[in-house]
């Protein structure tokens, strides 16, 4: 299968903090990969790098035989490479259709996804208005409005109810199995082993293990980064 997203000795550094350090990683269409690691892991920061909001220092990012290391944000999601936010970013004074619209103005197109993700009832509310996890929602369906190959997803199931993180995975699930890759960036040990067929673990900067979920989970050094006291 071929990648659509090809990471190869990712690495950054925030003055003499190497917050990715010499970073592989490989995401196929149709195929969840789990990034997990303790906080300041350089989680984030890999996906700011893969989305164009941080330069790499050294390395290369390649969507098929294009490099995405020098790209403004807006050209990679042009190709297919978008991102979701951990703190979640969406026009609080426009409705639920028109945030959709923002991303593209096609009005079939956004009430296809509205649908989707069971945003009916509240397609013309503000976004403000609305919860923090159909807010996520919402951010969701900008996303898929770009017409995604490739989906970041950053801490998709924080800080939302349990009844809304199953439909969260669903739809994960759904888009999938449609053909997209994602990258499931999470601390949700239980989201990730329903969801993911490889998993990777960070700690430091660096990758740490990956592999199959539950060995990557059952793996000393990933105990060892988050239970080893070290934070
Ligand atoms: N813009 C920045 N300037 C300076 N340091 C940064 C910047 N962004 C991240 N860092 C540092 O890089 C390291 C990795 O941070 P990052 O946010 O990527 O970790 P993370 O694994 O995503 O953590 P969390 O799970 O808390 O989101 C941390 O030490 C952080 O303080």
């Amino acid at each position: 299968m071929t990648p659509v997203v090809e990471v190869v000795g990712a690495r950054k550094s925030f003055g003499a903090m190497v917050a990715v350090d010499n970073v592989d990683m490989t995401l196929l269409p149709g195929k969840i990969t789990g990034l997990i690691g303790p906080n300041g892991s350089g989680k984030s920061t890999l996906v700011d790098l893969m989305s164009g909001l941080q330069r790499l220092d050294a390395g290369e990012i390649r969507h098929g035989m294009v490099r995405l290391n020098r790209m403004a944000p807006q050209e990679i999601a042009r190709l297919g490479v978008v991102r979701t936010f951990q703190t979640t970013r969406v026009f609080s004074q426009l409705t639920v259709m028109q945030n959709l619209l923002v991303a593209s103005p096609d009005e079939n197109r956004a009430a296809h996804f509205i649908n989707f993700l069971k945003l009916g009832r509240v397609r013309d509310a503000a976004a403000g208005g609305l919860s923090y996890g159909q807010q996520k929602l919402v951010e969701l369906g900008t996303v898929l409005m770009l017409n995604p190959k490739v989906i970041l997803l950053d801490e998709p199931g924080a800080g939302i109810n349990p009844a809304l993180l199953d439909e969260v995975k669903s739809y994960i699930a759904s888009l999938a199995e449609s053909g997209i890759a994602i990258l499931l960036v999470d601390h949700n040990v239980e989201l990730i082993r329903e969801l993911c067929s490889e998993l990777i673990a960070m700690d430091a900067g660096r990758v740490v293990a990956s592999g199959s979920p539950s060995s990557v989970l059952a793996s000393a050094s990933v105990q060892e980064a988050y239970l080893g006291g070290r934070r």
